[in-house]
């Protein structure tokens, strides 16, 4: 990490640096998965209040997130000669990185992207007018030996909580448990192990810079060390979500805003780093397959409650994204908020 070290645009502008966090307040949620009554007013409340809790009982074996946390540690201790032979690139977002830019700023961490059914399909270029697909296939290390049956057990444990997520969030809403399971039929959903290195000066640096995620839902495994912090949609304060062992963090993401017509919303997010303690934490991104128009479920709109969004395309969506994190652009990265109709 030497060459984030010795890099200026590291700094957070001021706005964005961390010192001014709140954390003595009342956490997100904790949601038992196991308990039958009121299981999905629960998810309600939470959806709607935080668009983030966590989740015990889930179902996810505690040795698989041991045995991916333990790869992860392994693998992000070689050498970076060694990391960089599975760096991606241009051709392929699947890999090791060391430099993203979250909202034009590099972030403090280095991080690995896996497919969890690879290969994915996704067009091949950000013009609405290609239609030309590719496949992206995985990179895997060759050590530590295990990292990749680690990864790809895990990987399937938690696409079950997924899709167990996402029925509990249809019934939420409303609508019949399977209602939202065909956007996921081949659904491009990809894991994020993010390795946060010690930093010197965790007041002017973050690990992850404020950000919505993008997909539909994701679930976060977060070590003991702790640093996720959360904007609380009530009055705009970041909270930070203390460590809760074997639980999972699970947060709204753009696609259900947009499904939801903003019944539910995603909610900002970024993570601190320390100058004492390195951090671990695994992200699930689910997400829809590339050819996925999302919209406004017609279900949840009428004449008094219009669509407020346009529909998009997944998959040009996720090709217009990855452009821009390879290099700092002076242009701001797409958002869903391209995609909202003005109200008239
Ligand atoms: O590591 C964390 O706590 C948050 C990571 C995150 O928000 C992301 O990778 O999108
Ligand atoms: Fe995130």
């Amino acid at each position: 990490m030497v060459d984030l070290v010795n890099s200026d645009s590291k700094n957070q502008a001021t706005e964005h640096r961390p010192r001014h966090s709140i954390t003595e307040a009342e956490n997100v949620p904790l949601i038992d998965l196991s308990a039958e009554s009121n299981l999905v007013a629960e998810i309600r409340d939470a959806c709607k209040k935080w668009g983030f809790f966590q989740v015990v009982n889930h179902g996810v074996s505690l040795e698989l997130r041991r045995s991916i946390e333990s790869a992860a540690k392994e693998f992000f201790a070689l050498s970076a000669e060694e990391k960089r032979k599975v760096k991606r690139d241009e051709t392929s977002p699947l890999g090791y990185y060391d430099s993203e830019h979250t909202k034009n700023v590099r972030d403090w961490k280095e991080v690995i992207d896996i497919a969890v059914r690879s290969p994915i399909t996704t067009p091949v270029s950000a013009d609405p007018d290609d239609q030309e697909l590719k496949e992206l296939h995985n990179r895997w290390p060759e050590y530590p030996p295990n990292f990749r049956e680690a990864c790809q057990e895990y990987a399937l444990e938690v696409e079950n909580l997924a899709f167990k997520l996402v029925q509990l969030i249809s019934k939420s809403l409303g609508l019949p448990e399977n209602h939202l399971n065909g956007f996921f039929k081949d659904h491009a959903s990809f894991i994020r192990i993010n390795h946060y290195p010690p930093c010197p000066n965790p007041d002017l640096a973050l690990g992850v810079g404020p950000h919505k995620d993008s997909g539909a839902i994701t679930i976060l495994a977060q070590d003991d060390v702790g640093g996720l912090e959360v904007k609380q949609k009530a009055d705009g304060a970041w909270i930070r979500v203390e460590p809760a062992p074997d639980a999972y963090i699970v947060n709204i993401g753009d696609i259900m805003q947009a499904w939801t017509n903003e019944i539910y919303e995603s909610v900002e997010h970024r993570a601190r780093v320390n100058s004492e303690r390195e951090r671990f934490s695994v992200g699930f991104f689910f997400g829809p397959a590339h050819y996925i128009n999302v919209e406004p479920l017609k279900e949840l709109i009428n004449d008094q409650n219009p669509a407020k969004y346009r529909p998009y395309n997944w998959g040009k969506f996720t090709a217009t994204r990855r452009r821009s994190n390879f290099k700092k652009l002076d242009v701001e990265n797409i958002q869903i908020s391209h995609f909202k109709i003005a109200p008239e």
